[in-house]
């Protein structure tokens, strides 16, 4: 068993820091890495150990079943290679490596049965029916029982035994095994496999192509005659193999694949009518390798499982149909119609089927070309950063490589202790957590037991740990913030990120920004090294290319589906913007909105405001002047966030004032104008909120509202189609209605909003203004919303702004 004790001390010795903590708290450490425990610790230790032996294991079990197809071919293969024994008593062949014979010799002690699991060939005793066939050389067509290992292997053990004690084993015994040797009728394997058995023939020199596979060797045939069983048992099998073609007719035996040049009669071979032509060639082929040939597994599944899917086919159909009814309509122009989507299907790419089936319920048939361009790399589990262009199904293209590499590690044999998470995905917000957790949900729609969970904040941190200890999840969404709680909290998250296979950065650009860097680098450390990373965001400017090393290996690929010097936003967004005097925004917004209403009946509308207490300014002002609006940003409670964000996915003609707790990866269907009120904090903000609208390829509209002042901004977009729009007239019933509106707004929600107006201006480094003259806008946007003076500071808060002495700047007493 593994020393797990035993590596702990020696790790503890090891390491400095942790000797440190055993001498100050005296009874051993209380801490490891991680934050785990002790008993975490050995735990995971021991984990690790059975999954290490489990490998081996495997590794064994390979070299033993390459072993035994070595053999098989040899014998098939005659006596006249050169490096065969031509003494048939001397069997043949084949390994000149001890350490290769050891592990193969290690399935012949006592008890090796138990190491072998029905995955890996079958322990059913054959039937009477079998077992008589190849004593009496009858029809082989009714036979395909696989291989009984358990049976081999004891039978072998015997064998040895007897050799060992002076008996001829070959000639004398009853070897029954034999007469499992999977002579199927599976046809269509044949003929690769008789293909290489010419090759073999042909060149009698080289050895067999599958020995060397396998780093075996057919020379030092002496050295490896005394392993008693592999070679006595294996051979044995391999003469009534080769009995039974001789038996099979001189005729039968000509026309096998691997005679090809000495007969022209493959046509019978060929056309598969004939039983005894086929049977006769399958023993020459992968059937005769029984169990041993790995590659039936790998050949069988996937087209087998979809074939009767008749649900999936029938909505396929529908889906064709319904696209050329569309493009029908639409002058027949495709490419316009689905200009984010590939030529690929789902159901093409290697898939599980069950998730395809899934995704065809959710009406994903063919691919976007984020996701062709990505999915291959992904599967492959290589590191990826990806740029492509908002609403172009970016979270598809990560959730599927994940899905799939946790339906590869639930699969694999082993049982961890600790039911581990093998995908996290961050992103910034907490609706875009529990968007990406549906998405995921609904792909594995068909999937049982596998578990998805978000692990965010404003919601109770109990929980989530009850949810942890209750239930396995094998996929967390996480906002980094929550997520570091947990880790930080010791409640044993940390133990089940040791077996993460995946980790994604969805908007990585923010991610790795300085707002959140310290977080992910925190969560960073406590992940395994080996793992996939994929980084995801329609912005990725060069310096967070360079950051990207923090989470990435050194060998990524940078897949970048917008392309080098193109446009950077979706090109069926009309993008305008227009500047007017600050005071005036709330009328202007006022004006559009209802102008857009009337120009579009089923309007959804999304305006963008600096911060949260503007946004809430402004959610108030409309709803006053009886618009009908909803408000988000992150003063507001997390259970009424959710509400809204709800509401308005499913609604029409509703307008959502909100901060950037929206901007990314927010999907709210047809959105059909974005307003941005302000300069945005940056060009990627300006990217991401404007592509809330145009998702899919679809039509939209995107207006920037700018101060005079703040036009400097536009140079951030000189590359993007941005059109001017004159100032509108605002009438002076719009005036009025306004300014009776703003009156009636609470002044903390005004005081509030200034502010916050100030330090969001503050902060921004590129504005290009000294701080008295920001000071005098920002007391111009005060008069603005109708206070009579600019509310006053805390000392230590303008101390902090710089804002202390600065003229204009009231200190509150
Ligand atoms: N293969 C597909 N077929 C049809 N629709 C798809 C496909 N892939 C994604 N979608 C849809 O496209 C929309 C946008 O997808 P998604 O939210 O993943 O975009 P994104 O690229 O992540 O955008 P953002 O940059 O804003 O985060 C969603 O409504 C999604 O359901």
């Amino acid at each position: 068993m593994y020393p797990s004790l035993l590596r702990r001390s020696k790790y503890l010795s090891e390491q400095p820091r942790t000797r440190i903590f055993i001498r100050l708290m005296g009874g051993g450490p209380r801490n490891f890495p991680g934050g785990l425990n002790q008993w975490q610790w050995k735990r995971l230790h021991e984990k690790k150990a059975k999954e290490k032996e489990q490998r081996l294991l495997d590794q064994e079990k390979q070299f033993f079943q390459a072993r035994m197809r070595s053999q098989i071919r040899s014998s098939l293969a005659g006596q006249s290679h050169p490096n065969l024994n031509p003494d048939p008593n001397k069997y043949n062949p084949v390994s000149p490596k001890e350490y290769l014979k050891a592990l193969a010799d290690r399935f012949m002690k006592d008890g090796a049965e138990d190491l072998w699991s029905e995955n890996d060939g079958s322990l059913k005793p054959p039937s009477d029916e079998q077992t008589a066939f190849v004593g009496t050389n009858q029809q082989p067509g009714s036979i395909n029982s696989l291989v009984d290992l358990r049976k081999l292997i004891s039978e072998s053990r015997k064998v040895s035994q007897n050799r060992n004690n002076g008996f001829n084993y070959v000639k004398s015994r009853d070897y029954s095994a034999h007469r499992d040797l999977d002579f199927g009728s599976r046809g269509d394997f044949a003929k690769p496999l008789a293909r290489r058995q010419t090759k073999f023939r042909r060149n009698e020199s080289s050895s067999s192509g599958d020995c060397e596979d396998h780093g075996f060797v057919n020379d030092n045939v002496e050295n490896f005659v005394g392993n008693s069983w592999d070679e006595r048992g294996g051979v044995s099998n391999l003469r009534n193999v080769s009995d039974f073609m001789k038996n099979r007719g001189s005729e039968t035996v000509k026309q096998s694949r691997f005679r090809r040049n000495e007969s022209d009669d493959d046509d019978d071979l060929e056309g598969g009518g004939d039983r005894r032509g086929r049977s006769a060639k399958d023993i020459g082929s992968r059937a005769a390798l029984g169990e041993y040939d790995m590659k039936k597994t790998r050949r069988v599944p996937l087209k087998e499982l979809e074939k009767n899917d008749f649900p999936n086919e029938v909505e396929l159909i529908r889906y064709e149909l319904g696209r050329k009814k569309k493009f029908a309509g639409n002058g027949g122009n495709m490419e316009e119609e689905d200009s984010i989507l590939s030529e690929k299907r789902f159901d093409e790419c290697g898939l599980s089927p069950l998730t395809v089936k899934a995704l065809i319920a959710a009406g994903y048939v063919q691919m976007t070309r984020v996701q062709e361009a990505t999915l291959s790399v992904c599967l492959e589990g290589k590191d990826a950063i990806v740029k492509a262009k908002t609403g172009t199904g970016k979270s598809a293209a990560f959730l599927l490589p994940a899905i799939e590499a946790v339906l590869k590690a639930t699969s694999s044999n082993d049982k961890p202790q600790v039911p581990p998470i093998y995908v996290l995905i961050l992103c910034p917000t907490r609706e875009l957590a529990s968007q990406i957790a549906a998405e995921a949900n609904a792909m594995l729609k068909y999937h049982d037991g596998i578990g998805v969970l978000t692990l965010v904040g404003g919601t109770r941190f109990k929980d989530d740990q009850r949810r942890l200890e209750s239930d396995p999840y094998q996929i967390i969404v996480a906002t980094p913030g929550r997520l570091l709680d947990h880790i930080e909290n010791k409640g044993g998250l940390s133990v089940h990120l040791m077996g993460l296979k995946v980790l994604i950065l969805d908007e990585a650009d923010h991610l790795l920004d300085l707002g959140f860097r310290k977080d992910v680098e925190k969560i960073l450390d406590c992940l395994p090294r080996q793992r996939q990373s994929l980084l995801f965001s329609a912005t990725i400017p060069k310096e967070v290319r360079r950051i990207s090393q923090l989470v990435l290996k050194r060998e990524h690929a940078f897949i970048n589906t917008v392309g080098v010097g193109c446009v950077e936003t979706p090109a069926k967004i009309k993008q305008s913007f227009l500047v007017s005097p600050q005071k005036l925004h709330f009328q202007v917004v006022h004006h559009l909105l209802k102008e857009h209403i009337q120009q579009a009946p089923d309007y959804k509308v999304i305006v963008f405001c600096t911060t949260g207490m503007v946004t809430s300014l402004m959610y108030q002002l409309l709803r006053e002047m009886k618009m009908n609006v909803r408000e988000m940003h992150s003063r507001k409670p997390q259970l009424y966030r959710t509400r809204i964000s709800n509401e308005f996915r499913e609604s029409k003609c509703l307008i959502l004032v909100t901060s950037d707790v929206s901007a990314r990866g927010m999907n709210y269907p047809d959105v059909t104008l974005v307003i941005q009120v302000g300069i945005p904090y940056d060009r990627e903000h300006y990217i991401h909120r404007l592509g809330r609208t145009g998702r899919e390829g679809k039509d939209g509209k995107g207006i920037l509202l700018l101060a005079p002042w703040e036009e400097y901004f536009l140079n951030e977009l000189k590359d993007l189609p941005l059109e001017k729009f004159p100032i509108p007239h605002i009438d002076s019933e719009t005036n009025f209605m306004t300014e009776e509106s703003m009156s009636k707004i609470d002044s903390s929600v005004k005081e509030g909003a200034y502010h916050a107006w100030l330090g969001y201006y503050n902060s921004i480094r590129e504005i290009g203004r000294d701080k008295t003259t920001l000071v005098e806008l920002a007391n111009q946007f005060s008069t603005s919303i109708g206070l009579q003076k600019p509310p006053s500071l805390f000392r230590k808060t303008a101390l902090k702004m710089g804002l202390k002495d600065i003229p204009g700047i009231r200190i509150r007493r």
